[in-house]
This record gives structure tokens, sequence and C-alpha cells, in this order.
């Protein structure tokens, strides 16, 4: 639901939100599939732009997967994924530091200056931000599968600390540090990590409010066919139950593996937002009925009960 047709109401409705959320913490993850568009991407820096001029601290992780497996087709190196999860080999990784640091990294960060947010650009390398380690071979069940089978993901590190100082210092300035999904080995090694975990991490280790992720979808579906389907509400129980239905699937999965890890290190909520509406951000935050998945930890009064909870 837009905001109300009376711009007075719809203003004080707005205006509630602003209060709650000037000075606290927004982590927003954009998907690379959402930055492949400039006209897309105009539009979520715009309202980046907003939320940055409402005093809320806006860090932004972005993605680059669509962009990142383009250019490996281009050049003749294999992509896989299993459970939404790159497997990369060093040559996967080089094409990764270009995209992800390069690529994606400089389009993102000239749309937001054009909109008049003063970002800076980092990795999880800077100042020791994500410190990682080589994932080693896991048991994963593979889409549509039912047995495990063991994984070695490669150059892909699983994080062991993060340190946001630099963020911190960043927000305290008044600058939106945009960070770029590769992180660091303690020899000196740089690692292929998911921007959804790596989101969800810097979420919990900055106490963040809320944790958004933009994406091409609406927000989670019951049906993936199905926009009408969309899920407003859930609790981590219910996206347990969702999970044994196996309605989730692809990407869907580190993600909702992420908003489980940054509920449960103290973020109050998640948000599946999408990336492609024009305004979907800010009606997500300002107003009461929001437009994409919001999940909470627990039961919150007054929120109604999810679509998806029968
Ligand atoms: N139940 C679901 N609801 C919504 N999306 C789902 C669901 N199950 C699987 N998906 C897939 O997950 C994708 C989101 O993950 P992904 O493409 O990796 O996003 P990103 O690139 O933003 O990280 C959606 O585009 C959709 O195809
Ligand atoms: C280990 C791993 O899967 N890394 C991801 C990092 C980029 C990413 O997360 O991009 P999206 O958000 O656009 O999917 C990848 O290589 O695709």
């Amino acid at each position: 639901m837009p905001l109300s047709p009376n711009p007075y109401a719809a203003l004080k409705e707005a205006a509630q939100y602003v209060r709650l959320f000037r000075g606290k913490t927004f982590v927003v993850k954009v998907g690379g599939d959402v930055l492949a568009e400039p006209k897309i991407r105009k539009a979520l820096c715009e309202q980046i732009a907003l939320l940055w001029s409402f005093s809320i601290r806006v860090v932004v992780v972005h993605g680059g997967g669509a962009e990142l497996d383009a250019v490996c087709e281009a050049m003749n190196i294999p992509v896989e994924k299993v459970a939404g999860r790159r497997v990369t080999s060093p040559e996967v990784l080089d094409a990764a530091k270009m995209v992800f640091a390069g690529q994606v990294h400089m389009d993102l960060l000239a749309e937001l200056q054009a909109s008049g947010v003063p970002a800076v650009g980092l990795t999880g390398l800077d100042a020791g931000l994500v410190k990682a380690h080589k994932r080693p071979p896991v048991a994963v069940v593979p889409d549509g599968a039912t047995e495990s089978q063991m994984v070695d993901f490669g150059l892909v590190g699983d994080i062991d600390t993060i340190d946001p100082h630099v963020l911190s210092h960043l927000l305290e300035g008044g600058f939106v540090p945009v960070v770029a999904p590769l992180s660091g080995g303690e020899d000196g090694a740089i690692y292929n990590t998911n921007a959804d975990t790596i989101a969800a991490s810097l979420a919990t280790a900055l106490g963040a409010e809320k944790l958004f992720f933009m994406l091409s979808v609406p927000g989670l579906l019951k049906d993936l066919k199905k926009a009408s389907s969309l899920i407003p509400h859930a609790t981590l129980e219910e996206l347990a139950g969702f999970e044994a239905k196996g309605i989730i699937s692809g990407g869907m999965r580190p993600k909702l593996t992420a908003v489980k890890t940054a509920l449960q290190g103290g973020v109050p909520s998640a948000h599946l937002v999408s990336g492609l509406a024009p305004d979907a951000l800010l009606a997500e935050v300002f107003t009461n009925e929001g437009s994409g998945t919001m999940i909470v930890p627990g039961i919150v009064p007054g929120l109604p009960v999810s679509a998806g909870t029968e």
C-alpha cells in the first residue's frame, strides 16, 4: 500500500518513523541483479539519499553475482554454484576482484554521489573490516536434492571477525560506507564472501536497527511465480516452517541464513524488499503497511499474523 492520498496524513505517518529512526543504523544490502540496470540503480540511490537526509546512518553492502557470472562467461571461466553460493577458483576470484571492487562498486558510488550522498567505497579488507578463513569442504544439500554432498567452495571466506571501527568513524563523520563482498585472511589472502553474509555480520557488529535486502522479487513469496503470494511478516519460527515446506531455494537460502544470523545477533528486524520498484524501500521504512517482507525474531504485539502461517 502506498502512502495515504492525503498529503498531510502521509506526512504525519512518515514523520513518526523519521523521529523513530533518526540516528539509528540501517544496513542495506543490494543484490547485483538490482544494480545492473542504470535507471533502477538511480531510483535506489535516491531512496538511500532520502534515508541519509533524515539522519539515518546508512551502510550499503553490494553484491555483484549476476555481473560476475557475465564476466566469467565472457572469459570462458566456468560458473558453479551450490545452494546459492559460488564455488570460487583462483580464476573466479581474480574476476570477482575486478567486478566487486571495480565495475559494480564504482558504478554504485558514482550514482550515490550523483544523488548527493557522501559515499565512501570499501571492501572487507579495508582496516580489517571483515576477516575470514578459507571454508573447508562442507556437506551441502543442493537445491532439489534430499541427500547432502561434500562441496569444496574453493576461495570462499567464512567470516571470523568484524572490526567495525572504520565504519563507525565514517558514520560519525556523516559518510555513507559502501562495502564490496571481499574479505581478508590473517595470512594476507583475499576471499570471496557472500554479500548477504557480510551484511548480516556488519548489522550485528554495528548494533543496527534494521537490515534490508533489496531483491529482484517483491519479498519472500509462497509461490515464486506469483508476486501476489508475498508474505508480509514472518517470525524466525515461521521461516523454519517455510524452509521445511521447500518453498525457499537458490539465492534465498543464504539470504535467510543471513537473516537468522542478524536477528539472533540482536538486530530487531530484517526486511526483504523489491529493489526494482522505485519507492519500495521508502514504503517499507515510512509506512505502516510496508512493501515487502518484515522478519522479526518472535511475535510482535500489534503486527498482523503472517499470510503464510496457515
Ligand atoms: N520463496 C522465495 N521467495 C522469493 N524469492 C525466492 C524464493 N525462493 C527462491 N527465491 C529466489 O531467490 C532469489 C533472491 O536471491 P538472489 O538472486 O541470490 O538475490 P541477490 O542476488 O539479491 O543476492 C530471488 O530472485 C528468487 O529467484
Ligand atoms: C561466496 C559467494 O557466493 N559470493 C558471492 C558474492 C557476491 C554476491 O553475494 O552477490 P549477489 O548479492 O548479487 O548475489 C558471489 O560470488 O556471487
